[in-house]
């Protein structure tokens, strides 16, 4: 029983977070875990217990023996019931594994479950390829080419003709690839495009498809989409990376402020012209601008639409860092390489953190701003815009 004791006690080590041993070295970070940002609720509890029944690979006795320690802390406390006998063997070790825990609270013992249950379930589904969108049947989804490689999984917008634009369905596809990949076996994954431009934003010929309950239900679905779009991008678990490789307009830059790390090209440009579009501030930028560059900085881009250039965003904080653009790809997946090699657990866990102390604002930012977009693209301002833009007459 040693030996299972020793490898259990190797394994809580490498775990996450799950170690009694850790979480006593670290009280500041015990603190937080039974915090409300890191709280696991029964729902998750139990969402966690169904998961396990459905888990593809077998995890092993090691890691059976784990999850039933937590589980019998989650759920009873400390260990306080007799020791087996040392001939029964299994009922021993499971005491052990129990035992072991000590005095960890019942919530932390709650949040290591579903945290374990959680890196399970994405190695067990690890097998299943992320396959490019295209393959999914989807209309136009050739759009959008996912590919994962090294523990890195790239969404390329795919459009360079019309400078990677946004149409409808790339909204839905990207937020079936970010799903997979915040499931999928990658440490980290990376938004990037296809030519000589990131993205110029939304597509406005979306603007041109109604639908039989008119501009009113178009405006409403389309609030709902980006919404959703957006709330994929506030959730998404892992460290997201923007590789902006040229200039990027509108939505595609408001988004930047819900990425981890953005890495552009000296090309590269950011632009948000809302006001000359009849149009407002999405993709929480509304409040992550301001808190990245002061008010009046976010000001002259989200009013007066103000263009950056790479080094300028850089300046201000928009972006991390700024790459000659001949050396920009070479440079940016090699960084991307070794940082996909770091504990993909920790940085999963280290990225909710810092997220998760502003997780509820964002959602309520995202509904708000996208309600004044509703409103928005109702408004003459915004039609005259966008009519303005399809008949040529004009461009950014
Ligand atoms: C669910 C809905 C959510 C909605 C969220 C709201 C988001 C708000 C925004 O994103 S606002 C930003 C909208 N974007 C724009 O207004 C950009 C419009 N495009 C341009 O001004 C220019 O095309 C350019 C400055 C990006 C590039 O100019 P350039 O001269 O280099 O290239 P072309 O104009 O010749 O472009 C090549 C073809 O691409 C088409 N195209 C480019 N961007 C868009 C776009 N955003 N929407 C639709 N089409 C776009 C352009 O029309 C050319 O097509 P063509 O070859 O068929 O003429």
């Amino acid at each position: 029983m040693a030996g299972v004791a020793g490898r259990l006690a190797r394994l809580w080590c490498s775990g996450a977070l799950s170690s009694p041993l850790q979480v006593t070295r670290f009280p500041a970070l015990q603190l937080h875990l039974c915090g409300p940002a890191m709280r696991a609720s029964q729902k998750d509890f139990e969402n966690a217990l169904n998961q396990v029944k459905l888990l593809k690979k077998d995890p092993g006795n090691e890691v059976k023996l784990k999850l039933y320690a937590l589980y019998k802390q989650a759920t009873e406390g400390p260990c306080n019931v007799p020791k087996p006998g040392v001939l029964d063997f299994i009922n021993k070790a499971k005491w052990d594994a129990w035992n072991a825990l000590g005095s960890l609270p019942k919530e932390t013992a709650r949040r290591n479950y579903v945290d374990l249950v959680s890196s399970l379930s994405a190695s067990s589904e690890s097998s299943i390829q992320v396959t490019p969108a295209a393959d999914r049947k989807q209309p136009g989804s050739d759009a959008l080419v996912v590919t994962s490689q090294d523990g890195i999984t790239t969404i390329t917008l795919n459009r360079p003709d019309k400078k990677n634009a946004l149409t409808t369905q790339m909204y839905h596809d990207i937020i079936l690839a970010l799903e997979a990949a915040s499931k999928d076996d990658s440490a980290i994954t990376v938004l990037t495009g296809n030519g000589d431009y990131y993205c110029s934003g939304n597509d406005l010929t979306n603007f041109t498809d109604i639908p039989p309950g008119g501009v009113e239900e178009k405006a409403r679905s389309g609030a709902v989409l980006l919404r959703d779009f957006v709330d994929c991008f506030i959730d998404f678990p892992k460290p997201l990376v923007a590789v902006v490789n040229g200039p990027a307009v509108g939505i595609s830059v408001t988004i930047l402020g819900l990425f981890d790390i953005v890495y552009a090209t000296d090309r590269a440009t950011f632009h948000t012209p809302f006001s000359h579009l009849g149009q407002s501030p999405e993709g929480c930028s509304s409040y992550t601008f301001p808190k990245i560059m002061g008010p009046s900085k976010a000001t002259e881009m989200l009013v007066f639409g103000k263009k950056l250039t790479a080094r300028e965003a850089c300046t201000q904080g928009l972006v991390t860092e700024v790459f000659p653009d001949s050396t920009f790809q070479k440079e940016v997946w090699v960084r991307l390489k070794a940082y996909s090699k770091l504990p993909p657990n920790a940085m999963r866990i280290s990225k909710q953190v810092i997220r998760n102390t502003e997780k509820e604002k964002l959602h309520a930012i995202n509904a708000e701003e996208s309600n004044v977009l509703r409103e928005r693209w109702l408004s003459d301002e915004c039609m005259n815009a966008v009519v303005s833009f399809l008949s040529k007459k004009a461009k950014l």
